[in-house]
């Protein structure tokens, strides 16, 4: 060969090698739907406004095969026996209660039943009241009859009269335009707030709801990805942002955008875990919600609560509700507490309602609140 036909060699694999780039490139380009110029971000050009994508299945895999959720009318009675550690509440109330001809130290047990199950002093002592006169006007020692006394004041209590139903209507803006219905979800680390929303979608596809999913917790790379898979399991798409620590702001207001654009149902926002103590993480919540009205109001604020944080939990409720207005809550790790009380403690000290509750790890664990069943769980 000679120095030419090297030289017509060498030119030829450069071509070929510039020909492949550009064809990985332009694939790459229509697979990832990149959303369009943010032109009504409260940020332009601010961080994050410029990366978000909507997920595209990665090159080369194929599309897996969606699940389909279990119903959620189902869920409680299924899930129920795992409230069986609160389930010791009950039969301690009932014990004590049939001794009949009850003294002080019997009603300072129960008491310390109801304390130590977080059901928290007022409701606790209104329990203890009505049970004395009660107990008094019965003046009897069958455990049916007690059982029947006991399962009507703790109902009383759990509040079966709450409107508990998710809403997820669209909502129609001042602007007189049809919304999706936006659901911010909040609280602090580790309470379960992504393993949450990821749940809640699926609550939501079983009922044949469109749904979109918002990662606002950029503070933790894997909550993203987290709620990524999530979503891919019942085919919902995500919107993120790809920046670390991109404005959550940013990322709920496109997630709210897109989800109009898509005209699904519902939108749900999941946020970064944080203490009630820091103010300016408080603030912040503060600002993602009011960000995300501006592309349509926010429907339902819903605050995850860890079922075995006890008091702490308390504290954390009163100050989220200070800074967002809680409208429902979702008490997570139910599952194995013997915390129950908590479901009243809740309700009382904020005045809203327990939605959902979690009851174990699996994507189907998370079932609407039944206050009869509940109580019924607590008193088998
Ligand atoms: N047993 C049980 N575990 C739960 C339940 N809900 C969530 N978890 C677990 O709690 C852990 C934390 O859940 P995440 O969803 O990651 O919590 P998070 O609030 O998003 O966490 P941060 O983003 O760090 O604030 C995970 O191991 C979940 O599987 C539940 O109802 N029962």
């Amino acid at each position: 060969m000679t120095g030419q036909d090297y030289a017509l060699i060498a030119g030829l694999v450069v071509i070929l090698i510039l020909g492949l780039i550009a064809f990985v490139v332009g694939v790459r380009r229509s697979r990832s739907t990149q959303l369009p110029p943010d032109e009504t971000s409260p940020f332009p050009g601010g961080k994050g406004a410029d990366t978000r994508e909507r997920d595209a299945p990665p090159l080369g895999t194929t599309t897996p095969t969606l699940e389909r959720p279990e119903a959620a009318g189902t869920r409680f009675q299924r899930l129920k026996a795992r409230l069986s550690r609160s389930g010791a509440l009950g039969n301690t109330l009932l014990a004590i209660l049939s001794r009949g001809d009850l003294r002080e130290e019997d009603w300072e047990e129960i008491e310390e039943t109801l304390l130590m199950a977080d059901l928290g002093l007022g409701p606790t002592t209104e329990l203890m009241d009505h049970l004395r006169t009660e107990a008094k006007v019965l003046g009897t020692t069958d455990p049916e009859r007690i059982r029947e006394v006991l399962r009507a004041e703790l109902l009383r209590l759990v509040d079966p009269t709450m409107d508990r139903s998710l809403h997820v209507q669209e909502v129609v803006g001042d602007d007189g335009d049809k919304h999706p219905a936006s659901i911010l979800v909040v609280g602090v680390n580790g309470a379960g707030k992504t393993t949450t929303v990821g749940k809640l979608a699926r609550v939501l596809v079983a009922e044949d709801h469109s749904v979109v999913l918002g990662a606002a917790d950029t503070f933790r790379a894997a909550a993203v990805e987290q709620l990524a898979t999530w979503g891919e399991r019942v085919g919902v798409p995500v919107v993120k942002s790809d920046k670390e620590g991109a404005d959550p702001a940013s990322v709920a207001f496109e997630a709210v955008r897109q989800a109009a654009a898509d005209q699904a149902d519902v939108v749900l926002v999941d946020t970064a875990g944080r203490l009630q103590n820091k103010s300016h993480l408080m603030d912040e919540l503060g600002k993602i919600k009011r960000v995300m009205g501006r592309a349509a109001p926010v429907r339902e604020v819903l605050l995850v609560l860890d079922a075995t944080t006890g008091q702490n939990g308390m504290r954390q409720a009163q100050v989220f509700s200070d800074a967002v207005d809680v409208t429902g809550i979702v008490l997570t790790k139910l599952d194995g507490s013997a915390k129950g009380g908590i479901v009243v403690a809740v309700q009382r000290e904020l005045g809203v309602p327990v939605k959902f509750v979690g009851l174990g790890e699996g994507a189907d664990d998370l079932a609407p609140f039944d206050p009869e069943g509940f109580v019924d769980a607590i008193l088998a």
